[in-house]
């Protein structure tokens, strides 16, 4: 992997807990983190744009990029495919941008050995009541589909304490908060530690 100089963050959650919503606001007003858009087998949803939401590929285009070894991870979430591209990950960290990667937790082990230095993040919803209400709401997936990411949702959601750090979505505008705090407290941490290693440097070229 180069030499990269973003943090990578690892966004993950249950389907409809809301991590799309909260992430797209948290970039509006942060201009130096970029969301990673990965490619799947999975239907596109009424309003959804090919190259912005997602990159949509069939199986055989999917296997293919497994083959040519172009995914840092990829995994089957409900009964598609998922995969991050591993090229434009390691080109955004290196143009300095800190990058998101909307991921499930499967995905997440794969870069968490990888890049061990990631951060992560699971988003919970309040109830499981809410969960449902919100995948309703949302009025994008049939009454099946629905059922299915509920079931799948306490799998999901099992995994939480592998993560650094837990956000409650629960009313919108706390949870965005929670997360700013986390990307401000990651931003200066890092910053301090890019200070140091140059008052480092400047000692060691004096
Ligand atoms: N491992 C992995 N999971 C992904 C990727 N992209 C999306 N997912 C996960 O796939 C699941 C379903 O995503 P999607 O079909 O868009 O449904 P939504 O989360 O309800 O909007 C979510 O848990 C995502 O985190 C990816 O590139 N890799
Ligand atoms: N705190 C919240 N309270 C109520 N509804 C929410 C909240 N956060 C998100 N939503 C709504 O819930 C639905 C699912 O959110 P979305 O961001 O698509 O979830 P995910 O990406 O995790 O599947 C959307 O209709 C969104 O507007």
């Amino acid at each position: 992997m180069a030499i990269t100089t973003g943090t990578l963050y690892i966004v993950s959650a249950p389907s409809g807990a809301g991590k799309t919503s909260l992430v797209k606001a948290l970039i509006e007003s942060e201009a130096q983190i970029r969301v990673s858009v990965s490619h799947t087998t999975r239907a596109m949803r009424p309003g959804e744009v090919d190259g912005v939401n997602y990159h949509f590929v069939d199986h055989a285009q999917f296997n293919a990029m497994i083959e040519r070894g172009e995914f840092l991870e990829h995994a089957q979430v409900f009964d598609n495919f998922y995969g991050t591209s591993q090229k434009w990950v390691e080109q955004t960290l290196a143009e300095g941008f800190d990058l998101i990667l909307e991921i499930d937790w499967q995905g997440a082990q794969q870069v968490r050995k990888l890049m061990p230095q990631a951060k992560s993040i699971f988003i919970l919803p309040p109830t499981q009541e809410a969960l449902r209400h919100r995948l309703t709401n949302r009025g994008q997936d049939s009454g099946e589909i629905i059922e299915r990411r509920m079931r799948e949702a306490v799998s999901e959601m099992s995994h939480y304490v592998e993560y650094d750090y837990l956000v409650i979505n629960d009313d919108f505008n706390h949870a965005l908060s929670d997360l700013k705090a986390i990307f401000r407290s990651n931003q200066l941490a890092q910053a301090q530690q890019q200070q140091r290693h140059a008052g480092l440097l400047s000692e060691l070229l004096a």
